[in-house]
């Protein structure tokens, strides 16, 4: 577990490194903003369900996190992202991680990536393990859109307010869609 969550830990770095790049950021901007960047790993099992036609494994709800690392059991199909309205299964390939993007990345990006949303449905016949690993900056971190992704033209989307705020407004609110995201959200009346 120890070596599994060191090298998960160096894919969120690079990843966040491209992340920036494709936003033509500085490579290290999210890296230096994050500080020791919290990491947690937790271990889903869903039992077999006679009624999986009424049972979810887990509501619909996206990551507070930055980046969400998932490996999925190979053998049974749960996790389901919503896109474009619909739930779509995502099959397990062997030896892949999922990369999920998590609501501190959409707000750090002023919106121009988007958490996904997702749910685990349950299956009759089989049980099911994921290993997920939330990667986040540090609770004291300032967050907000990053100033070189705010203009006149695209204003800020989403207030400031510090990571361990929105991880215990996320962790005292029940999982509903995106509605956690509503937290940071800037509502403009016009
Ligand atoms: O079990 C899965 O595939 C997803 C789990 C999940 O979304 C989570 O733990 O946040
Ligand atoms: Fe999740």
């Amino acid at each position: 577990m120890e070596v599994y969550s060191a090298n998960i830990r160096e894919l969120c770095k690079r990843l966040l490194i491209l992340t920036a790049r494709s936003l033509g950021l500085r490579h290290d901007a999210f890296g230096d903003m994050f500080g020791e960047a919290v990491q947690a790993a937790r271990m889903n099992y869903y039992p077999p369900c006679s009624r999986p036609d009424l049972v979810l494994g887990l509501s619909p709800h996206s990551d507070g996190s930055a980046l969400t690392v998932l490996q999925q059991d190979a053998e049974s199909v749960g996790l389901q992202i919503l896109k474009d309205g619909t739930w779509v299964s995502v099959q397990p390939i062997p030896n892949a991680l999922v990369i999920n993007i998590g609501d501190t990345l959409e707000v750090l990006t002023n919106g121009r990536y988007k958490s996904v949303e997702h749910r685990v449905v349950t299956n009759r016949d089989r049980s099911r393990l994921s290993v997920v690993t939330i990667y986040a900056p540090s609770y004291e971190v300032e967050l907000g859109p990053m100033p070189e992704l705010v203009s006149k033209h695209e204003p800020p989307v989403y207030k400031k307010y510090t990571h361990g705020e929105y991880n215990r407004h996320y962790i005292t609110n029940k999982l509903q869609g995106k509605k956690t995201l509503e937290f940071a959200k800037i509502h403009t009346s016009c």
